[in-house]
């Protein structure tokens, strides 16, 4: 029988449970400083305990006046002004005189003599002057109880009296990670041992929300030890959060546990990634079991966690700055789970049409997909997924405005890419590149869809031995494109240190003995790989390992440096990022492939007179198997 141990509760009501359950819990309240009380939450709406200005005070430097006495003046009939008697001297901020309501700027006033002024127009009445309480009016409500106080609150409330207030206190969590595999970050790791991240994740993200946050040491998966640290911490702060151990694993106790000594609210909730969300009650205190994959803990953080900071704190969560977005592919989606995607973001060129999302990397411990997401694309649970031309929500990540600025290369990968898009940033340019590497021809498909400004690919034509131009004949028929050549770099083998089966030529990997690793169906380097093969009369077949595949350069040579593969093809940087041996097989160029018409694009500009300069070539070259004399060459195809 099929073991089910989730619940399958909607986003919404899951989160209205805990509202329910928790609508009292509060922190306690103390009085503070106003000038300490910045990222602060109000316990009890505050008054302003005077007026400010409370007297008639000038707005400018000037002179005071009766309105009364310049009423006849203009440039054709100036009229003079006793000093002493029609008019006083005043500085911006001071009391008006008894007796007086206007004040002339001094630069509209004429300093006959030491007794006389002379004016050339006329004023109304409280011309300049700052009415009592124009800034804040005693008695009127300045803040409402359940504020977040800040820079500015401050200056209000001082001007207004207010010296100290009541706020809540910071809500106090306590955070256990368990887990037999994890240890603090270091550097060395020994096998099979894993960071344990979450805790600093979760910790930095309650902090913004107004938290004190203390994380315990690692608990090993052991039930007694879980279950006395869970006791005792829930008596010391008002939210438990236990990292992992929520789903069904062997050593996964923490529903157990929860089971045993608290009212278990809900475990599980129809999302994706963050399902195995685990939420109880612990004499009165909250607790929160985050899944144990760090995108799904991140996210349920903010989707759960974060609410239950606010209403410690006597608020209600914000809702997420969401936008609707635009696909131009098919993304599929599980019907029944509200899933969050994480996509790049790009804007058209006249800034018209909604966003384009584009997807990156799934996974829930896909950290550097989160780095480089935009926004969260939501597919509700009542949709099997999106079609080109669908929208959907999206919580932004990053600002819009910066967001549109932004270029977005989809194609292979190559490190140069890396080096330019740090430098882009190095130099403080008004834009970003962002990169998503999925293989030359993934890339081409997305600038042929819109989802890209650029594509970086090295597609090898057999036929006339030419770089991707027959693969732009065939992908933009009709259209005028342009190639910037990125580089021209070594392709060859990623050997294990000192060659110990002495691989030294494509005919060797025909050797049984030999274990090669692949590259992914639609990668350039795959394409060259299955080139060479024909060139030398192989068959796919005949080699060990044809269809296992890695991603990136890095992957593969990854793959031969752990020594689960003898053999895989790749660029020489790569090899000498990873530690491998390297044998040169052939050249290749490496382009950058975009609409023509986006040639006097400035970002464009900047990217090409980037790769034109010495600095940056040198910095390539020294990457290991570059060639850079054409780098920032264009061509332009008519096809
Ligand atoms: N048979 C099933 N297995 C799993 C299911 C399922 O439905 N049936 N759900 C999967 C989903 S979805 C998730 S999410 C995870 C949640 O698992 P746990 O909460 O029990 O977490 P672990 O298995 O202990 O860890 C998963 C993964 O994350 C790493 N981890 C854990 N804690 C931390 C931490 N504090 N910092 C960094 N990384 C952490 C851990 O090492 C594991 O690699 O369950 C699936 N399984
Ligand atoms: O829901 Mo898990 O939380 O997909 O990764």
């Amino acid at each position: 029988m099929v073991k089910r141990y989730l619940d399958k509760l909607p986003l919404k009501k899951a989160i209205e449970i805990l509202e329910e359950e928790f609508k009292d819990l509060r922190a306690e309240t103390e009085i503070i400083a106003v000038d300490q009380a910045v990222g602060r939450v109000t316990a009890q709406g505050i008054k302003a305990n005077r007026s400010a200005p409370d007297f008639y005070a000038s707005a400018m430097d000037g002179i005071a006046v009766k309105a009364k006495d310049t009423a006849d003046a203009s440039s054709r009939n100036p009229i003079i002004l006793k000093k002493g008697v029609q008019a006083v001297p005043v500085d911006t901020g001071n009391p008006i005189p008894e007796g007086f309501n206007a004040v002339i700027k001094i630069e509209e006033v004429n300093e006959v003599d030491v007794d006389n002024y002379q004016i050339e127009k006329s004023v109304p009445v409280w011309n300049h002057i700052r009415s009592i309480g124009e800034s804040v009016v005693k008695g009127n409500l300045i803040l409402t109880a359940g504020h977040k106080i800040r820079d500015f609150d401050l200056g209000a409330l001082l001007e207004a009296g207010v010296t100290e207030l009541e706020v809540y206190k910071k809500p106090k969590v306590i955070i256990i990670p368990t887990g037999d595999e994890l240890v603090r970050p270091s550097k060395e790791l020994k096998k099979g041992e894993l960071v344990e991240f979450n805790s600093a994740m979760v910790k930095s993200a309650l902090i913004k929300w107004g938290a004190e946050v203390k994380v315990r040491d690692i608990i090993k998966d052991n039930k007694e030890l879980i279950k006395k640290e869970v006791k005792k911490a829930s008596k010391e702060c008002q939210l438990l959060i236990i990292l992992s151990g929520s789903s069904a694993g062997r050593k996964d106790f923490t529903r157990d546990i929860l089971k045993a000594e608290a009212k278990i609210l809900f475990h599980g909730v129809n999302i994706m990634p963050g399902k195995p969300i685990l939420t109880a009650k612990l004499d009165d205190k909250a607790v929160v079991a985050l899944p144990g994959y760090p995108i799904s803990a991140l996210l349920d953080n903010y989707l759960f966690v974060r609410e239950l900071i606010y209403l410690l704190q006597g608020q209600k969560a914000d809702q997420f700055d969401q936008e609707v977005v635009e696909v131009k592919r098919k993304i599929s989606s599980d019907i029944g789970l509200e899933e969050f995607i994480r996509v790049n973001l790009i804007a058209d060129s006249n800034g018209q049409k909604p966003l384009t999302a584009v997807p990156l990397k799934r996974g829930s411990s896909a950290m550097e997909s989160i780095i480089k997401a935009d926004a969260i694309l939501r597919i509700s649970e009542n949709k099997e997924g999106l079609a080109p031309g669908d929208k959907a929500p999206a919580v932004l990540l990053k600002s819009k405005a910066k967001i549109k600025k932004d270029l977005l290369l989809i194609g292979s990968h190559d490190l140069s890419l890396d080096l330019i898009r740090n430098e882009i940033a190095k130099r403080g340019a008004d834009f970003r590149l962002k990169l998503q590497t999925v293989g030359s021809m993934a890339g081409l498909t997305a600038l042929r869809r819109g989802e890209s400004h650029l594509a970086g690919a090295h597609l090898l034509d057999s036929e006339s031995g030419e770089y991707n131009i027959s693969y732009l004949k065939r992908f933009f028929k009709n259209k005028k494109m342009a190639l910037i050549n990125l580089v021209n770099r070594e392709q060859g083998f990623y050997l294990k240190k000192g060659n110990p089966k002495n691989i030294s030529s494509i005919s060797d990997l025909k050797n049984k003995d030999i274990n090669f690793v692949n590259r992914q169906r639609g990668a350039g380097t795959r394409v060259l790989f299955d080139y060479l093969l024909k060139e030398e009369g192989i068959d796919s077949t005949q080699i060990n390992g044809y269809n296992k595949e890695e991603f990136t350069h890095i992957a593969a040579a990854a793959a031969v440096g752990r020594g689960s593969a003898d053999a895989a093809l790749g660029i020489r940087a790569a090899a000498e990022v990873i530690g491998v041996d390297f044998l040169s097989l052939t050249k290749e160029s490496y382009d950058l492939i975009l609409e023509a018409a986006m040639l006097d694009d400035p970002r464009i500009e900047y990217l090409i007179k980037l790769l034109r300069e010495k600095e940056i070539k040198e910095q390539i070259k020294a990457l290991g198997g570059y060639e850079v004399n054409a780098s920032g060459s264009l061509k332009i195809l008519e096809l």
